[in-house]
């Protein structure tokens, strides 16, 4: 097999890998022997080639870690195809670089213990044992996340404008509301409201002093759909709570006699200063997910026809909402290989067509285009998403 790779692909393989030979003659990459230590729990069988980068040099890593001003990383791309395993590989970079880290992950199907083999559930901070600096990951349920926020609401005077509404008299203003119904809003909760509670939360904790510590937060996000509902909804919102915040104020001075009445002043005031705070953090995060000196949106793909189409719209709809972008992946790329079996060979003509979709898609040929293969085990654990940092982030 060997035999066959370019000299560059033979000395990778002799640096890193253990050569067994493979069937046919196909290529794939190998996990080292260093990854199938205490986290790793399935053996590979066959060979590597090294990874492919293209795209402008000063978008390396060196520019991801340089400067301790803390900066954010979100992952995001259609499901399954390796976002939890970059987010944790680039999480595991900047801990071994010398960054205190944090890894968060909103999407209800939590897969960061997974990927880092440990567990680290629990919606609290925990540390990840295996890099050299610290690395702390938080997995954060979005749906536990709204409840909470239901239970305050509650606890505070009501589940919302129309129920304050309501007690103040006013259930007649509550037509004019129309969908401004924070209530109906909670228990039926338009897509996104839950991610954008989750990352609202996370704000709240970033806001800790026992968080100032970390100056690389990576997002390993929420599959795509998901994730553009995030994004428009602090707008939608902001706007909402706006208004109520807005037409509360007008209405307050009218009604007191009213709310003097009911005697529901300070339970009231409880609730709408929630929505404020809610308010605040929706507009914190927006500003957040738009400002290129601090954050950044990486888009994971894989090498396909609809991954590739899912990807552009992505980009399109990011860049509508004035979210930076500048880094592509492509993973589960095909390794080169001289002698591919029928199997590999329409994989790799498929693939192919792919990559030159990149090359000229009006989204996304612009961006710096990272490769990463496909490997023969699951990445799972400390050293194998070190490997995978190594190969992605250079
Ligand atoms: N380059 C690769 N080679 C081989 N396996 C990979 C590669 N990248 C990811 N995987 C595997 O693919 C599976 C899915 O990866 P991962 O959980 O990172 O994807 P995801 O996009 O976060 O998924 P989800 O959308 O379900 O959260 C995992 O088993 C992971 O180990």
């Amino acid at each position: 097999m060997l035999a066959t790779a370019s000299p560059h692909l033979q000395a990778a393989a002799r640096r890193l890998f253990l050569a067994v030979p493979v069937n046919q003659g196909c290529s794939s990459i190998r996990l080292p022997r260093r990854c199938f230590g205490r986290y790793a729990s399935v053996r590979a069988a066959s060979v590597t080639a090294p990874p492919a980068k293209e795209g402008a040099d000063d978008l390396g890593f060196l520019e991801m870690s340089s400067g301790t001003r803390r900066r954010y990383y979100m992952l995001g791309g259609k499901g399954g195809v390796g976002k939890t395993s970059c987010a944790a590989s680039l999480a595991v970079r900047f801990a071994n670089n010398g960054h205190p880290t944090l890894v968060v992950s909103t999407d209800p199907a939590h897969s960061l213990s997974d990927s880092f083999a440990q567990d680290l559930s629990g919606g609290t901070l925990v540390q990840v044992e295996g890099p050299d600096s610290p690395l702390f990951a938080l997995e954060i349920n979005p749906e536990k996340a709204r409840e909470e926020f239901r239970t305050v609401s509650q606890k505070n005077g009501g589940t919302g404008v129309k129920d304050f509404m309501d007690s103040m008299g006013l259930g007649v203003l509550v037509e004019q509301l129309g969908e401004l119904k924070l209530g109906e809003l909670l228990d039926t909760p338009p897509p996104g409201l839950d991610e954008a509670i989750a990352i609202s939360k996370v704000m709240q904790f970033l806001e800790a002093q026992e968080y100032s510590m970390f100056s690389r937060i990576v997002f390993d996000t929420a599959p795509t759909g998901h994730t553009l509902r995030l994004l428009s909804l602090p707008d939608f919102l902001d706007a909402s709570i706006g208004k109520i915040l807005k037409l509360r104020s007008k209405i307050a001075s009218a009604t007191s006699a009213i709310k003097s009445v009911f005697g529901q002043e300070v339970q009231q005031q409880d609730a709408a200063n929630k929505l404020e705070q809610l308010r605040e953090r929706m507009v914190k995060v927006r500003e957040l997910f738009r400002d290129t000196e601090s954050t950044e949106f990486i888009i994971v793909t894989i090498p396909t026809v609809m991954a590739i189409s899912e990807s552009s719209r992505l980009h399109s709809s990011l860049q509508k909402e004035s979210v930076p972008v500048r880094r592509l992946i492509v993973n589960q790329v095909l390794p080169p290989s001289t002698s591919d079996c029928k199997f590999c060979s329409i994989k790799r003509k498929d693939q192919t067509r792919a990559l030159d979709m990149i090359r000229t898609d009006p989204e996304l040929k612009g961006l710096n285009i990272i490769q990463a293969p496909l490997v023969d085990m699951e990445i799972r654990g400390v050293p194998a998403l070190n490997f995978l940092g190594d190969i992605l982030w250079k």
